[in-house]
C-alpha cells in the first residue's frame, strides 16, 4: 500500500479521529488521517497546530479534513460555519484533501469551497451517505457518477441489511472502476456491510476508513485500523 500524493491512485487507508494527538498511533497502518472536525473541539486551531509541525515531522500523515453536517450523519449544525472552517483549513499544507457532501455541491452552498480547494491543490472527496438502506445499482451508479463530476473522488457509503445489498454495492464499485473514468470510494455500513470494507478495494474502491481508537468508530461496522490494513493487504487484487 503506497500513497501517491493524495490523488488516490491506489488504495488509501484513512485513519479517522477527532483528536489529532492520536496521529502517531496511526502511522504504522494508515496513509492519511481523516480528521473529523465536526466531532472535535476547536478543530481549526487543532489543525493549525498540527500543520505547524507537519513539515518538520518526516513521517507525519497528511490530513483529509471532514466536517460532516448533522443532516448527513455528522455533528456540524451550521452549514455556513462548517463550510467556512473547511475553507480555512484547506489553505494549510498538512491538509491535502477535504470531504464535501455531494448535497452541498449540488445545491451550490459549497461551490466557493470547492474552488478554494482547487486553488490550493487540495483534493475534493465528494461524498454521499445513506443511513437507511442500499439503493438500487442504477441509483448508486448515478449518485457516484454525479459525485465524481463535482469532486476529484466520488464516495458513497450505504447501509447494507444483507448479502444482496453488499453485492449490489460491490457491483456498482466494479462497474465504475472497470470503466476507468472516475476515482471512487465505496463502503457499506452496518454489520452486513462490514466485509465490503475489506473487499470493495479489490473491486476498485480507493479509500477505506477505520478509527485510530477502536472504541471510537466513526461509522457502523468499521474494523479497527490494524485489522482493515491487514485484510486489505491480504486481499490485494489480481489483474484481470
Ligand atoms: O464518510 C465517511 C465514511 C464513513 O462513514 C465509513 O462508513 O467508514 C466514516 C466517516 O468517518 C467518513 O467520513
Amino acid at each position: 500500500m503506497g500513497l501517491e500524493g493524495l490523488e488516490f491512485e491506489s488504495f488509501t487507508l484513512a485513519a479517522s479521529t477527532a483528536d489529532l494527538s492520536e496521529e502517531p498511533a496511526a502511522r504504522d497502518h494508515a496513509d492519511v488521517i481523516e480528521f473529523r472536525m465536526d466531532l472535535a473541539t476547536e478543530p481549526v486551531a487543532a489543525l493549525e497546530s498540527y500543520d505547524s509541525t507537519y513539515g518538520e515531522t518526516a513521517d507525519a500523515l497528511p490530513v483529509l479534513a471532514t466536517n460532516r453536517a448533522d443532516w448527513e450523519g455528522g455533528e456540524a449544525a451550521d452549514d455556513e460555519v462548517r463550510l467556512r472552517a473547511l475553507g480555512e483549513v484547506a489553505k494549510l499544507d498538512a491538509v491535502q484533501a477535504i470531504d464535501i457532501e455531494l448535497a452541498s455541491l449540488r445545491d451550490g452552498t459549497a461551490t466557493a469551497l470547492s474552488k478554494t480547494a482547487g486553488e490550493h491543490d487540495v483534493t475534493v472527496v465528494a461524498s454521499a451517505h445513506d443511513f437507511e438502506e442500499t439503493p438500487s445499482v442504477a441509483a448508486m451508479s448515478e449518485t457516484l457518477t454525479d459525485a465524481c463530476r463535482y469532486g476529484d473522488v466520488g464516495k458513497l457509503a450505504v447501509t447494507a441489511m444483507n448479502r444482496s445489498d453488499a453485492l449490489a454495492l460491490l457491483t456498482v464499485t466494479h462497474q465504475l472502476a472497470q470503466e476507468g473514468e472516475y476515482t471512487i470510494a465505496t463502503m457499506a455500513m452496518g454489520a452486513a456491510g462490514s466485509h465490503t470494507r475489506a473487499v470493495a478495494p479489490v473491486y476498485g474502491s480507493r479509500i477505506g476508513y477505520a478509527p485510530v481508537d477502536p472504541a471510537k468508530a466513526t461509522a457502523p461496522g468499521q474494523y479497527d485500523l490494524e485489522t482493515l490494513s491487514r485484510l486489505v493487504t491480504q486481499l490485494e487484487p489480481v489483474d484481470d
